[in-house]
């Protein structure tokens, strides 16, 4: 089942337990809304990577700052707004579940990939399977962002860093993969730090925010010419 919850600002320091509001995800294909006269920036994140790699946990300790030890194992979308420059960022976060022995669907559905902007990709420092799965989610994602011209942004975090007795995949293997595959990565620890866990989703909207200013390039420039067009338009007619 998909739940949707919402936490309060993390600017004023109150948080409230997630509340189910719908069982249907959102799906939004805009990636920004206007709230008054102020745009608003919205960012579609999608965290991925096989079981008990501590995806809730990465999610939870953005949302709260806090390292609850066990999660469940429901599916949530979660929407939480953080201040980033003095701006309101909505991060919408998809906490999904791995897909179980048989079933079909292999790592994540078309629904997924048209949602999200970007991609945190975790596996576990003392799992070398999960880093597996997450070198063959790479790829997939990959490929479909070819297939569908678009521009989403990958990030691998290598995750329970406190656990380096019991260590299988070193940092330079993590490092490396992101590095093959142009994507951001983090080694961090949900269960210790929240610091390194925020870094990892300011960094996601960072890539997200300049890939979509590549994006629009053309369009602003136009957007420029068109402003001072109309300036020096009015100037004539004065
Ligand atoms: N030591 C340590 N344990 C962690 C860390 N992050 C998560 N865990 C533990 O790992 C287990 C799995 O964490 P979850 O967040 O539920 O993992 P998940 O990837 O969401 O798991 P699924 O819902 O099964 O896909 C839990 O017992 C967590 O307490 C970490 O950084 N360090």
């Amino acid at each position: 089942m998909l739940n949707t919850c919402s936490l309060r600002d993390s600017t004023n320091g109150l948080y409230y337990p997630p509340m189910v509001v719908q069982v249907k995800p959102r799906i939004r294909y805009s990636s920004k809304t206007m709230e008054g006269n102020q745009q608003k920036v919205e960012v579609n994140i999608l965290l991925l990577g096989a079981e008990n790699v501590g995806k809730s946990a990465l999610t939870v300790r953005f949302l709260t700052r806090r390292f609850i030890g066990e999660y469940g194992d429901i599916e949530s979308i979660y929407s939480h707004t953080d201040k980033i420059d003095g701006r309101d960022i909505c991060f919408n976060i998809w906490d999904s579940l791995c897909p179980q022995n048989g079933e079909e669907s292999g790592y994540f559905n078309d629904r997924q990939l048209q949602w999200a902007d970007g991609y945190i990709l975790v596996y576990s420092i003392c799992d070398r399977a999960s880093f597996n799965v997450v070198r063959q989610q790479v790829q997939c994602i990959q490929q479909a962002k070819q297939k569908l011209a678009s521009t989403a942004q990958i990030i691998i975090v290598g995750n329970k860093r406190d656990l380096q007795h019991r260590r299988t995949v070193s940092s330079e293997e993590g490092r490396l993969l992101a590095l093959s595959a142009d994507c951001g990565f983090f080694e961090v620890s949900a269960a210790e730090t929240y610091h390194g866990v925020l870094m990892v989703f300011h960094e996601l909207f960072e890539l997200i925010r300049e890939a979509r200013a590549l994006k629009k390039g053309p369009a602003g420039f136009k957007g420029i010419v068109r402003s001072m067009s109309a300036v020096f338009g009015r100037k004539r007619t004065e």
